[in-house]
């Protein structure tokens, strides 16, 4: 799909054709640019406006006509009549569809149109219209609507005028939501709704809108569903703006959010178990094993369930080591494998002071959702991951608690081992690595699994004190 976007650039590349270039990319089209004005401006601001000829826009346009097929137009700021003119006789030479995105004023209120009257001319050649609420009133010779209804009436009548679709747009309006919604000259033929995100950072989020329908219309033929998909992309990258820092004003939408997340999935995972992880620091016997004060009875009732375990999750770890993708992770997960049959399961033995018990309905629910988390090497390590990661955490805390004289000196110092502190590292890059190859189905899957997993691990903590 080669989609062409006609507009300025934005230097800072939040808005303008270098957010139309990176929109267009992330939903799957060839993006192509003809520039209309050059900007002077960043997150904060417009501080220059240099517009191209209307001749050299038009080299430009006849440039990329004369050798690409151009699958869908999106249009955006255009500085001056001279250019509106030039970009209007081309498109009669061309049969494309057109977003015309009717750029007038930045974020920051500087004005980027000299009249929004020269627009005229191309209302009608546009199959789409997307104007602000502002840039619908001035599109109308009218006042900006107060409210939703305002702004769908409005939209109609602008659609009437020059017998096109009008993208009416909510996001300037006050309230929880930000509804968007596609009217024809007789009625709203969809609209979609997305919760308003909490952050300055919208830079561009009209020509990023704008360009991702262009693009997913070319790959539909749906305006609805072009609408549907944009609209929803759009907020995904709103809701990843903060984590890209740039700039001290409005900074902008975190155009790939899709492919490298917003900000490290770990943390956001570490958060989605916070509350388990403050329950197993509250147990009776995470306390009592810290404090010493921990029955003797209980703690060998555990150690014969975590040996039970740790046979399991051994045979885990080898399996996620033949699903593994490239030698250092095979290595890593083998190694893990190895490590637990070689040391801990025998650690565990000379502290037993009776042979095996039988695992307990606690300890095959863990070991049964780990076996069944493997439809693919991303969900099983990340059902893995608990066990590396809320070990370490809490055993770097009763290590800290261990003196000469703890009833449990020997045991938890094996919790202090800077060699599992690394281990741990490792194995969530893996996770991490993993996540950023999958789809977001499969991201969700795997974060499943972490959180199914770490309840069984609160669960397996917890069992010892309720296994009288
Ligand atoms: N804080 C937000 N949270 C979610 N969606 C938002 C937010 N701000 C704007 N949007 C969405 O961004 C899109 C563009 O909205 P807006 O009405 O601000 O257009 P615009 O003024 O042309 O954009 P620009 O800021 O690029 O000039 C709309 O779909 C709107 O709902
Ligand atoms: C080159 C260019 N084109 C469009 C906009 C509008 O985007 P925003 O309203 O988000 O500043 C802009 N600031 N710069």
């Amino acid at each position: 799909m080669n989609i062409l976007s006609i507009a300025g650039s934005d230097p800072s590349g939040g808005a303008g054709i270098q957010a139309d270039l990176k929109a267009i990319a992330a939903n799957g089209g060839y993006g192509m640019a003809v520039i209309t004005a050059l900007t002077a401006q960043n997150t904060r601001g417009v501080s220059g406006v240099q517009a191209i000829s209307g001749d050299f826009v038009t080299a430009q346009l006849e440039a990329i006509s004369a050798d690409v097929r151009v699958d869908a137009v999106k249009i955006g700021m255009l500085a001056n009549q001279e250019i509106i003119n030039a970009v209007a006789a081309w498109l009669d030479t061309v049969d494309a569809p057109v977003v015309l995105d009717p750029v007038m004023v930045a974020t920051s209120g500087d004005r980027l149109l000299e009249d929004a009257a020269a627009l005229r001319p191309l209302l009608d050649r546009a199959a789409v219209i997307t104007p602000n609420i502002i840039e619908l009133a001035a599109l109308l010779g009218t006042e900006p609507a107060g409210e939703w209804a305002g702004v769908l009436e409005q939209a109609q009548r602008l659609a009437q005028e020059h017998d096109v679709l009008v993208l009416a747009k909510g996001g300037h309006l006050a309230g929880e939501d930000c509804p968007d919604a596609l009217v024809s000259t007789s009625e709203v033929l969809a609209e979609f709704s997305a919760p308003r995100v909490a952050t300055k950072n919208t830079h561009g989020t009209g020509c990023t809108l704008s360009s991702a329908i262009a693009t997913r219309f070319a790959a539909t033929g749906d305006w609805a569903q072009a609408l549907e998909e944009a609209k929803s992309y759009l907020h995904r990258a709103i809701a990843g703006a903060d984590a890209l820092q740039v700039g001290g004003g409005h900074g902008p939408v975190n155009h790939f959010v899709d492919f490298f997340g917003a900000g490290d999935p770990m943390d956001a995972w570490w958060e989605d178990i916070a509350g388990l992880r403050a329950g197993i620091d509250d147990l009776e016997f995470i306390v009592q094993l810290a404090d010493g004060s921990l029955d003797r009875a209980k703690f060998d009732y555990y150690l014969a369930q975590d040996a039970l375990y740790l046979q399991h999750y051994a045979q885990v770890l080898a399996q996620a080591s033949t699903l593994a993708p490239e030698l250092d992770s095979q290595r890593f997960w083998a190694k893990g494998a190895g490590e637990i049959l070689e040391g801990e399961l025998q650690l565990h033995r000379s502290h037993l002071v009776e042979g095996q018990a039988n695992p307990s309905a606690t300890t095959l629910n863990y070991v049964n959702h780990l076996h069944a988390s493997n439809a693919s090497y991303g969900e099983l390590i990340a059902a893995i991951l608990p066990c590396y990661w809320l070990y370490q955490d809490i055993g770097n805390r009763l290590a800290a608690a261990n003196h000469e004289a703890h009833p449990y000196n020997d045991w938890l110092a094996t919790y202090a081992d800077p060699g599992f502190d690394e281990a741990t590292a490792q194995a969530k890059d893996m996770v991490r690595q993993a996540y950023r190859l999958a789809d977001p189905a499969q991201r969700e899957r795997m974060r499943a699994a972490f959180i199914r997993s770490s309840e069984h691990e609160l669960a397996f903590f917890a069992q010892a004190h309720g296994s009288e």
